[in-house]
C-alpha cells in the first residue's frame, strides 16, 4: 500500500501520541511512502528518531489551528483518548476521519463529537507492515473514510473489519496483546534451555530464531495449518511428541491461553468503565 498520495501538508495525517504503538505504526506509513511533510506528530516526548523530518507539537493545543487534518489517529493511553477528543472538538465541523487504537475505548465516545470514527485494534508487528489490523466503524462512516482507514491499516499489516464492536475485547486479547506472549515464550524457551544445559547466548540464540523461521515458515505455507505443520515436526514417539504431550495436556497451552487471553479481553471491558 503506497501513502503517498493520500495526505498533504494541508490535510495531514495528524498522529496523536507516538509511543511504542504510536511509533510502531509511524514507522510502518513512512516507510510505505508517507510523506514525512504530510505527517503530523504530536506528543510531549517529540517525534521519534526514525521520523526526524515530520512536523511536531507537544500537544494538542499547539497545532496550528488553520490545519484541516485529513485523519487523526489516537494512539495515547486509554484513560487520555476522552480529553484528547475534547480538545480536538474544533476540528469536528470539517468532519475528519478519527481512528482510536486506544484498547477499550468504545466508538461510543468518539462517535459523541466524531462522526466519522472509526476503532482500531493493532499490534506492534505494525511497525514492519506485519500488524494484524481489527476495524470497526461507527454507522455514519462514509465508504471513502472507510477506504482511507483501511489503505493507512493496510499500510501497516493485514486488515480485518468486524462488524460487531463487542469482539474487540477478544480481539485485544488475542492479536492486540498476542505479540508479547510469543515474546513471552521465546524467553520461556530460552530459559529453559539454560536449565537443560545451554549456555545463555546460546539458548538465546537457538529460541529466537526458531520463533523467527516457525513464523516465516508458516506465512510462507498459506495452505497449511498450524496443526499440519505442526505435525510436521511430530515423529511417532520421538522428542517432539514427548514435548507435545506437556504442551498439549490437561495444563498445558490450550487451558494457560484460555486463561490469559481471558485475563486480556476482561482488562480491555474494564477499560471501557
Ligand atoms: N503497545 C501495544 O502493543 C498496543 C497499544 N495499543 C494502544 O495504544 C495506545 C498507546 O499505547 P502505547 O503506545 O503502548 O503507550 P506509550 O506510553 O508507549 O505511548 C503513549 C504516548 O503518548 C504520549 N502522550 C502522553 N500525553 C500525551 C498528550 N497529552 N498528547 C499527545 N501524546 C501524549 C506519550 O509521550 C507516549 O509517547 C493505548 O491506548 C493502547 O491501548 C493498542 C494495541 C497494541
Ligand atoms: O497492554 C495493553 O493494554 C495494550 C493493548 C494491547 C496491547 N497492548
Amino acid at each position: 500500500m503506497d501513502l503517498s498520495k493520500a495526505f498533504d501538508p494541508q490535510h495531514p495525517l495528524v498522529l496523536v501520541g507516538c509511543g511504542r504503538m504510536g511509533g510502531a505504526m509511524a514507522r510502518g506509513w513512512l516507510e510505505r511512502g508517507l510523506a514525512p511533510e504530510a505527517f503530523v506528530v504530536i506528543d510531549p516526548a517529540g517525534a521519534p528518531d526514525f521520523a526526524p523530518d515530520v512536523r511536531q507539537f507537544p500537544s494538542i493545543d499547539k497545532m496550528p489551528r488553520d490545519l484541516a487534518p485529513a485523519a487523526v489517529i489516537l494512539a495515547v493511553k486509554p484513560y487520555m483518548v476522552e480529553q484528547a477528543v475534547g480538545q480536538l472538538a474544533q476540528l469536528a465541523e470539517k468532519d475528519p476521519l478519527v481512528i482510536s487504537v486506544a484498547a477499550g475505548i468504545q466508538l461510543a465516545s468518539l462517535e459523541a463529537v466524531f462522526e466519522s470514527s472509526v476503532r482500531v485494534m493493532p499490534n506492534t508487528p505494525a511497525a514492519i507492515g506485519k500488524g494484524m489490523m481489527v476495524a470497526v466503524a461507527a454507522n455514519a462512516v462514509s465508504q471513502a473514510k472507510k477506504a482511507l482507514a483501511s489503505d493507512l491499516m493496510a499500510a501497516a499489516g493485514d486488515v480485518l473489519w468486524v462488524d460487531d464492536e463487542s469482539m474487540m475485547d477478544a480481539v485485544t486479547g488475542v492479536s492486540g496483546s498476542g505479540p508479547a506472549y510469543i515474546f513471552a515464550l521465546t524467553e520461556a524457551m530460552a530459559a529453559a534451555g539454560v536449565t537443560h544445559g545451554l549456555p545463555h547466548d546460546v539458548a538465546s540464540r537457538l529460541a529466537r530464531q526458531t520463533v523467527i523461521g516457525a513464523a516465516c515458515l508458516m506465512e510462507q505455507s498459506p495452505h497449511m495449518t498450524a496443526s499440519e505443520l505442526r505435525e510436521q515436526v511430530t515423529s511417532p514417539g520421538g522428542t517432539t511428541a514427548a514435548a507435545l504431550d506437556i504442551l498439549r495436556g490437561e495444563e498445558g497451552f490450550g487451558p494457560l491461553l484460555e486463561k490469559a487471553i481471558g485475563a486480556a479481553t476482561r482488562r480491555s471491558q474494564d477499560l471501557a468503565k
